[in-house]
């Protein structure tokens, strides 16, 4: 809640300093009026949006029903959604990007699929960790007393610092809170190590990081749990592609595409190459596509991701982006998580059974895998009959959509250097290590896979953004890669949304919708300003 109204203040006094800069410049130049004119017709100003994903929809729709604007949206994939990915399976549907809604009260995605009674809010009240059974490499159960020792200590580090504690890195903290744990909720010596190997590579798929020393505790604490249930899945036949549909018409998008019905303003397969600031001049905003096709704005809205904006920020932007925008972008972080799915003909687990987490063996010394400087061939180093990398696989989990799925997920170096290998490759290492952990099951192989790359994928270049410790040090945040870029004229002529740019719900389709809005009403205001 309180975050909530320091979110709304920020905004208003960024939209009041712009239109002071505005009406100091309006005495003196004739660019700034909201409209231009041809004799009596009153031309809309253009914005382009760039990107389809969450962010992008959601600002491109608010401006088109402002009535204001003429937009065009820019998507260079053949689809729209970005990292909300739906995807038939055999007779159903897994999700490749954003799984849950995470929360409740404050969580407008909550708010818009609840109303639509379209979210799993009764059954679905997995929690994710605690509820799978730990099983080791001998294929041992954890009895239920060391099992509800493990969760007490997992939801100790899940519960985050004190106030006062947010100092360092992740890791730091949380092996430091593990120990204080153990003290209470003891662990056989071996075992803990197991555990606390779990516990980091869990938080790794939260955070997204490579590793829990890479990322801030600062930053972390920052983030905003919306209260509720954290992991809402969608009820099928909704999945979260039929949140897209919603933002665009009010209509939840379906099988077997789910892609939304596009208005006229989207453009797909247009792939950004260039964004040119103009000079005074000739004020605006000059878009070039790899197409060859050029396209001129007022206002254009970036949603890359801040994968993309990593990669290719220098040959983006004309001229280059500010010192400090560049550093942000340098220092913040977005990691690796992909998702891997099989599916069986068959349901081979119990009902019981919401997942399978994997404990493996010897994980000190060997249990490398997470470093950030770890060259591939040591990951593809022989222990024991596996490749090492596969000790950063996570376990393998039901999925809500699919009765005959399961999912497993990776992260870090070991992520990125799945999505080099061929899918026959992957599927095997997964199905083995699979039947080391789980001797006592009959597993079949699976008649249907699938997997991601988020990393090679050039219109995500990674998954979700977290702040690393580098983001600490250099002192760059989310809302430096948020603030627009102005003209001369001081009026924003380039803006930024995407969940990196939100300062407390970031790595979230919550924070990626609230980014749209914000930029979208951004320049709403700005234009009814200007208007008056
Ligand atoms: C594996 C995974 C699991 C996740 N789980 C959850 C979850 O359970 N719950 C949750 O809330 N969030 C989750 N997220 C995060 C969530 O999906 C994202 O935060 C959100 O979808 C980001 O939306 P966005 O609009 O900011 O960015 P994006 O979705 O990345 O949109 C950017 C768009 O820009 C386009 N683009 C890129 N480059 C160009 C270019 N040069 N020219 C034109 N277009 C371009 C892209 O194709 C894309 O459509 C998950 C993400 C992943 C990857």
């Amino acid at each position: 809640m309180r975050l909530g109204l320091r979110f709304d203040l920020n905004c208003f006094k960024r939209v009041t300093q712009v239109l002071q800069l505005q009406l100091g410049d309006k005495k003196t130049n004739n660019h700034f009026s909201s409209y231009h004119y041809t004799g009596d017709k009153k031309i809309m100003k253009k914005v382009i949006v760039i990107g389809g994903g969450v962010a992008g929809l959601t600002a491109g729709k608010h401006l088109v029903d402002s009535g204001k604007f003429e937009v065009k949206l820019l998507e260079g994939n053949s689809r729209v959604g970005g990292r909300v990915h739906t995807q038939a399976l055999g007779d159903h549907f897994i999700e490749n990007g954003a799984q849950w809604v995470h929360g409740e009260d404050g969580n407008e995605i909550f708010k818009i699929a609840n109303s639509l009674k379209l979210l799993d809010t009764e059954k679905n009240n997995i929690k994710f960790s605690s509820d799978s059974v730990f099983v080791t490499e001998s294929g041992k159960v954890l009895d239920k007393p060391v099992h509800d020792n493990v969760t007490i200590i997992l939801g100790k580090i899940l519960d985050g610092p004190e106030d006062n504690e947010v100092e360092g890195s992740v890791g730091d903290w949380a092996i430091k809170r593990f120990n204080e744990a153990l003290d209470s909720y003891p662990l056989e010596k071996s075992l803990s190590a197991s555990v606390l190997d779990w516990i980091h590579r869990f938080e790794d798929n939260i955070d997204g990081s490579d590793n829990w020393f890479q990322s801030s505790l600062r930053g972390q604490h920052e983030y905003e749990e919306c209260e509720g249930n954290p992991t809402i899945a969608w009820e099928p036949p909704a999945s979260y592609s039929s949140l897209l549909g919603v933002i665009l018409n009010g209509t939840p998008t379906e099988a077997p595409n789910f892609q939304p019905e596009l208005p006229d303003w989207i453009e797909l397969n247009k792939e950004v190459q260039n964004i040119e600031v103009l000079d005074e001049e000739a004020t605006g905003i000059r878009i070039t596509c790899s197409d060859g096709s050029q396209h001129t704005c007022d206002h254009a809205i970036c949603t890359f991701s801040l994968g993309v904006l990593k990669h290719f920020h220098k040959s983006l932007f004309s001229p280059q982006l500010s010192d400090i925008k560049q550093k942000t972008i340098e220092n913040l972080g977005i990691g690796c998580v992909n998702k891997l799915h099989f599916d069986f003909k068959t349901k081979w687990w119990p009902d019981s059974i919401i997942g399978f987490n994997f404990l493996w063996n010897d994980t000190d010394p060997v249990a490398q895998y997470w470093r950030s400087d770890i060259d591939d061939e040591t990951l593809r180093k022989d222990i024991d009959g596996f490749p090492l990398w596969c000790r950063n696989i996570l376990g393998f989990y039901v999925v809500a959509s699919h009765p005959t799925a399961l999912n497993s997920w990776i992260t870090g170096p070991a992520s990125k250097l799945i999505e080099t290998l061929t899918d026959e490759e992957v599927k095997d290492i997964f199905m083995k290590v699979c039947r080391k952990f789980l001797p006592n099951y009959d597993i079949p192989d699976p008649v249907e896979f699938c997997r991601t790359s988020w990393f090679s994928n050039r219109f995500t270049k990674g998954s979700y953004s977290f702040r690393q410790m580098k983001s600490e040090e250099n002192n760059v945040w989310s809302s430096e890669l948020a603030s627009p870029i102005l003209g001369k004229n001081g009026i924003p002529v380039l803006c930024f949304a995407g969940e990196a740019t939100h300062d407390h719900f970031y790595s979230t389709v919550h924070g990626a919708y609230e980014s749209g809005v914000r930029e979208a009403t951004r320049l709403i205001d700005l234009e009814n300003a200007t208007a008056n």
